[in-house]
């Protein structure tokens, strides 16, 4: 492919980008909507590593025939006035980070990208170019690293770069599952659930599941996993047997992480746990997988099988404590760029 013959340069390129993503969405609660959204994502071959030639007649054939019809149903139960809770959560991250930048003294371009659908990754690192970002720090919106998802961000970034005569400066953060902002930020979360509703005997954790094989093959999202698990708890002072792992999503017949998150519920109320609380710490964001995978569908499950009340609390959106943590973050994977306005006097705070 020829590199791009860029007609007018980057202006000076001597400002910063932030470029936030998270997966992406389907533009509409439609079937063509999901069908065009699910083909681009399922065909990725980090996501389902299965040889072409048995994947594509599967996928082409029963998933793209039958899931979109489905999917766009449960789609449309969680859809918001501004478009796709993930989108819409996402875009609130995306200002309110902006403004506490701004509030500190940094001057960075906060854009957001999603690694499959709108807005594009590729469309947004250009955006940032042409806003005249010649270096630019990517922070993938996923707490634990996995090839499905992280290294997914930077197989589409250096496809991008790899069309570009100029290309700017670019970092990656690689994973936050232990960083302290992130885990405080979830403790909060769940203690202002509790001190507003009151504490359940148990506290789920429920993370988006993998294939097993992935983690036998080196994928380290299972035992980050477990490391955000026990951190929360730690921060949370929960004692064995208050708090438990479980994994959510599964996709297609191969065996996933376990314990699944809707048998557990189920086996937990039969054996006479009337209440729990479901926390999705692996989705930084609200989106079908916890509005309805979890608040709806397994709620329901639990309920069906003797359990009274299962209450889900809200994943880390807008909330004040993770925009801080994200702003930390951030500036500290900048350090070494510039983040102030030329002549300014840095705020007392400092990075
Ligand atoms: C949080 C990390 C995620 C991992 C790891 C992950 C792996 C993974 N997912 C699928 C298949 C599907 N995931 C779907 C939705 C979805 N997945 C994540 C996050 C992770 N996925 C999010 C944030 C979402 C929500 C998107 C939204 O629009 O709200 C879906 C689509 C929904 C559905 O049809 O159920 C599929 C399919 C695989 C195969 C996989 C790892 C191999
Ligand atoms: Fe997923
Ligand atoms: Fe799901």
């Amino acid at each position: 492919m020829p590199l791009s013959s860029e007609t007018s340069s980057p202006r000076d390129g001597a400002r910063t980008g932030l470029l936030l993503v998270n997966l992406g969405t389907p533009d509409a609660p439609t079937p063509a909507a999901v069908r065009r959204y699910l083909a681009e994502f399922l065909s990725d071959p980090r996501v389902v590593e299965l040889p072409r030639a048995l994947w594509w007649p599967v996928l082409h054939g029963p998933v793209l025939m039958l899931r979109p019809r489905e999917a766009a149903r449960r789609y449309a139960s969680v859809w918001t006035p501004e478009g796709s809770p993930l989108l819409a959560w996402s875009r609130r991250q995306q200002a309110a980070l902006a403004a506490e930048l701004a509030a500190r003294g940094h001057e960075v371009e906060v854009a957001l990208g999603m690694r499959y659908g709108s807005p594009s990754l590729g469309q947004e690192l250009d955006g940032l170019r042409a806003r005249g970002c010649g270096r630019i720090l990517a922070l993938p919106l996923y707490p634990q690293y996995s090839a499905s998802t992280t290294a997914t961000v930077f197989d589409a970034l250096a496809q991008r770069m790899g069309r570009l005569r100029d290309q700017p400066e670019l970092r990656m953060v690689r994973q936050f599952h232990d960083d302290p902002g992130y885990i405080g930020a979830l403790a909060a979360r769940v203690r202002d659930f509790w001190r507003r509703n009151g504490r359940g005997r148990l506290l789920v954790l429920s993370f988006h599941g993998l294939p097993q094989r992935s983690v036998r093959l080196g994928d380290p999202y299972h035992g980050q996993c477990l490391e955000t698990a026990r951190l929360l708890a730690q921060r949370l002072e929960l004692a064995e047997g208050e708090v438990m792992v479980t994994f959510q999503s599964r996709f297609g017949a191969a065996e996933w992480l376990q314990p699944y998150t809707e048998p557990t519920l189920q086996a937990l109320a039969r054996d006479g746990v009337a209440e729990a609380d479901v926390f999705c710490p692996g989705f930084v964001a609200d989106c079908i997988e916890t509005l309805e995978e979890i608040a709806q569908q397994a709620r329901a499950a639990f309920l069906r099988a003797g359990g009274r009340e299962l209450r889900y609390i809200a994943a880390l959106n807008d909330s004040p404590e993770w925009i801080g943590a994200l702003a930390d973050m951030a500036l500290r994977n900048l350090q070494g760029w510039p983040t102030r306005p030329a002549g300014a006097v840095a705020p007392g705070a400092g990075n």
